[in-house]
């Protein structure tokens, strides 16, 4: 779990320490950083400088360098300058497109190599020139942690001279976990608000607030998740699996020694139950649900995909333990490997952005990825210790039918006993639970029109009336079948294939 690894400013002070010359920071919590910059500095009994464009060099004493506006520049003034000193060098990014400032940067890190100065390139959004990649260290800057919250509670709570978490200890906890995965300056935000509206801390508006802050990002949405286990019909096996593992970011689970769960691939027909499995998860161990849109993290409307990609990480495993839910995963690497695709180049990084990070990762963040479209995936992907298993949910058979019905008449408050739930699931061989849901819902339509109550007849008209996708998509069901049943663990007790011809066998009998 992340209180094992290296906080970032040890992270950073290593690389210091190690005579790293360039070190490139991701962050867009500049104060934050040129704090702890400072702080190393100060440590390490050096001087710190930071430049920006607008305002030259800064120095430590006070004095300013407006001359130094200009990019070469302050990097000749590095390189000449006679000092231990860590330099913190501001959106230097767009720079980087001029290949003389690229040269200049390359021999600035040959020439302090030697020396005990350090150059650290401070910007919300990483972009190093391929030349450079061996030669920059990239530290994703982490969101404040539970430590740091809490000093954000505390300044607040010495600024209006009183407690406005409630004075419990749990409270103040439970108001902490819901600022994480919030910058510095966010938390404080929303902890104004709620002061302001509630005269305390309240956990509701503090959650709400980070939904809406989370979403504003625009590739993750956060999810309070209703979805408990008990609303999925069938899919034993999967359900099983997870309830096995509801502890496994406890301290308990580290101290018997089990690994910590990487995720799961959920591979399936559509409307089959991944999404809904997705959201239980989250219920049933209690833990937050980020979800990450994989269309939307190549969109450019909402930046640049590594970006996307690398800030989802970054806030999952600021309040983890938390579930990160790739929806659609096909999307986020349709046209890898054949090239055909424009942009494949791009899907190719941030693939291995996020194929490293699911290999090393050591934060207790579960991946739950979901697709129904097996051929866009890259092989690689789905290479034993990617993911901790990779389920494959098949239409229902017909036990999974009948509590599919089940479900749905009791979240509709029908007595599902009234019903001849093995008529209708006999009549309903190759629907999927969604398609199911659609019977229900649409049955209820007609009989509220009708101004009686639903009845089996009626769920019998209303599937008689539809055509289920498995009779469109035939083809490409099968060959999701054929392919998982190689590569897949079901997530059923009992096959969709196997249930069916026993009851074709039966009829013939
Ligand atoms: N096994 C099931 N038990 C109960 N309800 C189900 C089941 N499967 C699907 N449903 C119903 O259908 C809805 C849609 O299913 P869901 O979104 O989970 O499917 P999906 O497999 O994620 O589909 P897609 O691949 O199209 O995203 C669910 O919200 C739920 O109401």
């Amino acid at each position: 779990m992340k209180q094992t690894e290296l906080s970032v400013k040890e992270r950073i002070s290593v690389l210091i320490r190690a005579r790293y010359p360039l070190v490139y920071v991701v962050s867009s919590e500049e104060k934050r950083v040129e704090d702890t910059m400072k702080e190393i500095a100060r440590e390490r009994g050096k001087r710190c400088f930071v430049w920006s464009i607008t305002k030259g060099l800064e120095c430590d004493d006070g004095t300013r360098l407006s001359d130094l506006r200009e990019p070469l520049k302050v990097l000749d003034y590095i390189m000449e300058l006679d000092v231990k000193g860590l330099f913190v060098v501001k959106d230097f990014h767009p720079f980087l497109n001029d290949p003389v400032v690229v040269r200049k940067l390359r021999d600035v890190n040959g020439e302090l190599k030697t020396t005990v100065k350090n150059v650290l390139l401070l910007s919300s959004i990483l972009k190093i020139p391929p030349e450079m990649e061996k030669e920059i260290s990239v530290i994703d800057y982490d969101l404040p942690g539970k430590d740091e919250i809490g000093g954000i509670i505390d300044g607040i709570c010495r600024s209006v001279g009183g407690d406005p978490t409630g004075g419990s200890d749990i409270n103040r906890e439970k108001v902490i976990d819901a600022a994480l995965g919030l910058t510095a300056e966010e938390a404080e935000n929303v902890f104004a608000k709620s002061l302001v509206q509630t005269g305390h801390f309240d956990v509701g508006i503090i959650l709400s607030e980070k939904e809406q802050i989370i979403r504003k990002s625009g590739v993750l949405e956060y999810y309070q998740a209703q979805e408990e286990m008990t609303e999925i019909g069938g899919l034993e096996y999967l359900k099983e699996w997870l309830k096995k593992r509801s502890l496994a970011f406890t301290d308990e689970a580290r101290d018997f020694g089990l690994p910590q769960p990487k995720g799961v691939l959920l591979i399936g027909i559509p409307g089959c139950g991944k999404s809904l499995t997705a959201k239980a998860i989250s219920s049933l161990w209690q833990i937050p649900l980020l979800k990450l849109d994989m269309g939307k993290v190549f969109s450019s409307l909402v930046g640049s995909s590594e970006e996307n990609v690398r800030k989802a990480i970054q806030t999952a495993e600021s309040i983890a333990p938390s579930i990160l839910w790739l929806d659609e995963l096909e999307k986020g690497f349709a046209g890898m490997g054949g090239g055909s695709s424009g942009d494949s180049g791009t899907s190719a990084r941030v693939f291995g952005t996020f194929l490293t990070w699911l290999q090393e990762k050591k934060s207790a963040v579960f991946v739950v990825a979901t697709s129904n479209d097996i051929s866009a995936l890259p092989p690689e992907l789905l290479r034993k210790g990617r993911f901790d298993e990779i389920f494959y949910i098949d239409l229902p058979n017909r036990a999974e039918r009948e509590e599919i019905f089940r479900i749905h008449l009791e979240k509709r408050k029908r007595d599902p006993q009234k019903f001849s739930l093995d008529l209708l699931s006999r009549q309903t061989t190759g629907y999927s639970g969604s398609e199911i849901e659609e019977v229900v819902i649409s049955s209820l339509y007609d009989a509220f029109d009708k101004h009686q109550d639903i009845s089996t007849d009626g769920l019998q008209a209303a599937t008689s009336s539809m055509i289920p996708l498995s009779q469109t998509m035939g083809d490409r069901i099968s060959e999701i079948r054929e392919w998982a049943k190689l590569r897949a663990r079901r997530a059923s007790l009992q096959c969709f294939e196997e249930d069916e011809s026993k009851d074709r066998l039966l009829e013939l009998t």
